[in-house]
């Protein structure tokens, strides 16, 4: 039985007030970590404090990104290593939009995982296809490629303790949700992907999210497909009220 873990994703939103925020009204929350993960993954600028804040409750915290060195002269980058030292234990690596903006590449994302696992973060590797793609039919055949290429040369160990986030670029902050059974269909391919890389034992632990305008309105049935463990939210995780009602939903699927 994999655990589902609903990650928020806070992009460059809040001031650090708001954050903290946040974080002391959801701790409050009667969340069961044995039914549910739940993640902030926070700009680096919070990390310190939110981890303090949510030290001995069910809330982890994450990064939305990482450099794959330890150190280095990387002006404005932060490390792995720096995230481990502060208590971070998630890493967004590979998201769409550092994709598009700042280049990252299949084979960048590949050394940022290996990078994570060295420092003891969970990596949260984000794949997914553009509207092109998908109206070519190219889904499986992009997703599948990303998810190789994320993962090559990594230990069955770690690949069976990755969370990887199917992440369709059309449907991020548009409202457009991919059908349940679509999502699901494609994560069934990243399934097999790990399965004719890693064997099935791996295939069969690693957890898949679904990130794209989930909401509350529609967290109950994706989650209620069998390959789709969790999911990866932008906007409805930036108020209280709508992450608790994901992750109630996530506690009871
Ligand atoms: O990019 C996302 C999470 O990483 C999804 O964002 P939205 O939930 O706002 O569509």
């Amino acid at each position: 039985m994999r655990k589902p873990v609903i990650a928020g994703n806070w992009k460059m939103y809040k001031t650090l007030a708001e954050a903290k925020d946040f974080v002391e009204q959801l701790k409050e929350k009667q969340v069961d970590s044995n039914k549910i993960e739940t993640v902030i993954c926070a700009p680096a600028l919070f990390l310190n404090s939110l981890v303090q804040v949510a030290k001995d409750s069910f809330i982890s915290i994450g990064a939305q990104t990482m450099h794959e060195e330890k150190e280095g002269a990387f002006t404005g980058e932060v490390s792995g290593n720096q995230l481990q030292d502060l208590g971070v234990q998630y890493v967004v690596i590979g998201h769409s939009e550092r994709r598009q903006y700042f280049n990252e590449t299949d084979e960048s994302v590949n050394k940022k995982v290996k990078a994570a696992f060295e420092n003891n973060l969970t990596p949260i590797i984000c794949v997914g296809e553009t509207l092109e793609q998908r109206e070519q039919n190219e889904t499986e055949s992009i997703v599948s490629t990303q998810v190789m290429a994320a993962l090559e040369g990594l230990s069955e160990e770690n690949v069976k303790n990755s969370i990887i986030a199917y992440e369709p670029i059309w449907a991020i902050g548009t409202g457009k949700t991919a059908t349940a059974d679509d999502a699901n269909d494609v994560c069934q391919a990243i399934r097999e992907t790990v399965l004719d890389g890693f064997g099935e034992e791996v295939s069969s632990s690693v957890r898949i999210q679904y990130g794209g305008s989930v909401k509350p309105e529609n967290i109950e049935e994706l989650l209620s497909k069998e390959h789709i463990d969790g999911a990866l939210v932008g906007g409805a995780s930036l108020q209280v009220d709508s992450f608790v009602k994901l992750l109630e939903a996530g506690q009871n699927a």
